[in-house]
Order: C-alpha cells, then structure tokens, then sequence
C-alpha cells in the first residue's frame, strides 16, 4: 500500500491505476480505523479493484468548541489495518494540502443538511460536503462508500451528487456493531466502561421505539418513551430522536409508502453518539 501526501503525488498514483485499467473506490474517513471503516473498505473491493482511503480530520466540520484537537489520531496503527484489507493507497495529506492560504470556497447543500445533526452541528454538513468533493475531485472515484450510521451525511452526499451531477456510485455500507448491538464509532474512545454499558441503552431504545412504530403504535408515544429511556441511562443532552423519511429527512407523523428511518443523537460522557434504524411497518406475521 502507498501512503501519500500530496496532491501531485496523489494524481500520478490515480492516474496509474487508471492507465492499468482498474476501477477506483473511495473511502473517506477520519482515521482511528475500526472493523466498520474495514467494512467500506472490504464492499469497495467487491465494487472496484482498487480502494483509496483518506484519513483527513477536517477542521472545516467541527466548531471551534468541539473535539478537534482530542480527536484519536493513530495513523501508524491505521496503515496497518488498511494493507491488511489490501486497499492500494493511504492518502494522509495536511491540512495545508487540502485548505491552501486563501481558500475561500464552501459547499452547502440545503434542506437535508440543516435539520437533526446540521442544526445541532451548524455548518458541520457545509465542512463535510466541501472536504467529500475536494476529495472526490482528487481521487475521481468510480464509486465511493460512506456508513449508514452517519444516515444524515450519506443523505447530504447522495443528494450533492445529484444535485452536482457527479459521474460517482455513492454506496451505503450497513453499520457495524460490537457484540451489544452499539455502533462501531472513534468517539466510543472517550468512553469508560461504565459509560460503555450504558451507550449501549442507544441501540436498544430505538430498537424498541422502531419496533413499536412498525406495530403501529403512536409515533410520539414511543419517541417519548426512547427519550426516557436514554436520560435514565445517563444520556445528556439529548439532542433528538426522531422519525424521518429516510432520503429528505423531512418529519413523520405516520409511517406511509416512502422508507422510514429512526434517528438519535445524544452525549454520553465525553462522547456525542448517533445512530439510526429503518422503521418497517410490521404485521402479526411478521418475525
Ligand atoms: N460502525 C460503522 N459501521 C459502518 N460504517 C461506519 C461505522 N462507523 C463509521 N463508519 C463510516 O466510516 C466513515 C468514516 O467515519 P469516521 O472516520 O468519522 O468514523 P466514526 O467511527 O464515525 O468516527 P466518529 O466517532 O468521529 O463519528 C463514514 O462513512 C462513517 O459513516
Ligand atoms: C466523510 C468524512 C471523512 C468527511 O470528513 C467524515 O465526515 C467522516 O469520517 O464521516
Ligand atoms: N463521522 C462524522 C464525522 C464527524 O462527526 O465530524
């Protein structure tokens, strides 16, 4: 595997996949690599022949209170994982590769990237959707993969590939969890193993919430009974649970034809966690 720095370097690698024929995946990321970034890594190799993986923590997405600075960085370890699953190039730039002196340009996507996370996080979408098309011009991927558990940036991504008419597949890569049911995520880090135990609350509560909206009971009734569940367990704040339609992620009062996808986010300890399922109606057949 080749790890690279900068640009020219970058463009010359790329080049000589393609001239060799091969079809180009990429797998943005923010380093500290776990078993879910090794899964976008493994779906990309089924989908091209060779995968590129950045590692960039890009300051554009996090406000100037967030945890930047702590954020895990291990590259030495990262590098290690991804030749073990054969990706062909690590690119690790600087972040004076990637925002130059006088950078001046911000992509913003509207509508999708302001609710949920994007109010919660304001101007954290417009970061990721400026580094995610820098990157895309960079790499020029056939197809590139992003998890479901960041459901609200597939969105945004999926939509700024439509809306910019990029020749790219945007693949989502189903979330990954430990043996508990709680998503893979670098943040999990923060935690301790008391905390851990009750992170874990997240993924049960809105089980049971997506559950009780597939038998058709009250939307709000089973929101408020996840929202209680989680702050017994020590979630705060809470900073939403919420039915959506899964692509615009506009509100839902009652599950209809279009999918259904159940989000949160709520700090535990020193860790902000999100999640997501989809919400199927259910019948008395139903497993
Ligand atoms: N558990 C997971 N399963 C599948 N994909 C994941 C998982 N965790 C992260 N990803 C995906 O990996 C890509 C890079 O994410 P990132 O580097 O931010 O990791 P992360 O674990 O989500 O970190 P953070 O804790 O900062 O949210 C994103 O497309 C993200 O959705
Ligand atoms: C897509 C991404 C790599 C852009 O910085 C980041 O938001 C992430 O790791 O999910
Ligand atoms: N995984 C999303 C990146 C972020 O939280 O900034």
């Amino acid at each position: 595997m080749q790890i690279i720095r900068e640009l020219g370097a970058l463009r010359d690698a790329v080049r000589a996949l393609r001239d060799a024929g091969q079809r180009i995946a990429l797998v943005p990321t923010m380093g500290a690599l776990h078993a879910g970034h090794i899964a976008l890594v493994e779906d990309g190799l089924r989908r091209a022949d060779a995968v590129v993986t950045s590692i960039f923590v890009n300051p554009m997405q996090f406000a100037p209170h967030e945890d930047m600075d702590r954020y895990p960085r291990r590259e030495r370890a990262d590098a290690q994982l991804l030749e073990k699953a054969n990706a062909a190039i690590l690119w690790a730039p600087s972040v004076e590769e990637i925002y130059p002196q006088g950078f001046a340009t911000t992509v913003s996507v509207s509508g999708v990237s302001q609710v949920l996370d994007g109010a919660a996080r304001p101007g954290h979408f417009d970061g990721v959707a400026t580094v995610v098309l820098k990157l895309f011009q960079q790499v020029k991927p056939d197809v590139a993969l992003f998890g479901e558990k960041d459901w609200q940036q597939l969105a945004v991504i999926r939509r700024m590939a439509a809306d910019l008419d990029l020749d790219i597949e945007i693949a989502g890569v189903p979330t990954v969890r430990d043996d508990q049911g709680l998503a893979l995520s670098s943040r999990n880090a923060y935690l301790d193993e008391e905390e851990l135990a009750s992170a874990r609350t997240l993924p049960r509560a809105l089980g049971e919430a997506a559950a009780a909206i597939g038998r058709g009971e009250p939307v709000a009734g089973a929101l408020t009974a996840a929202v209680a569940r989680l702050a017994e367990a020590g979630f705060d704040p809470i900073d939403y649970v919420s039915l959506r339609d899964a692509e615009t992620l506009a509100p839902i009062e009652t599950l209809g034809e279009r999918p259904a996808r159940l989000l949160a986010a709520a700090r535990m300890g020193n860790a902000r966690l999100i999640d997501n399922l989809p919400v199927h109606v259910t019948t008395s057949n139903d497993k």
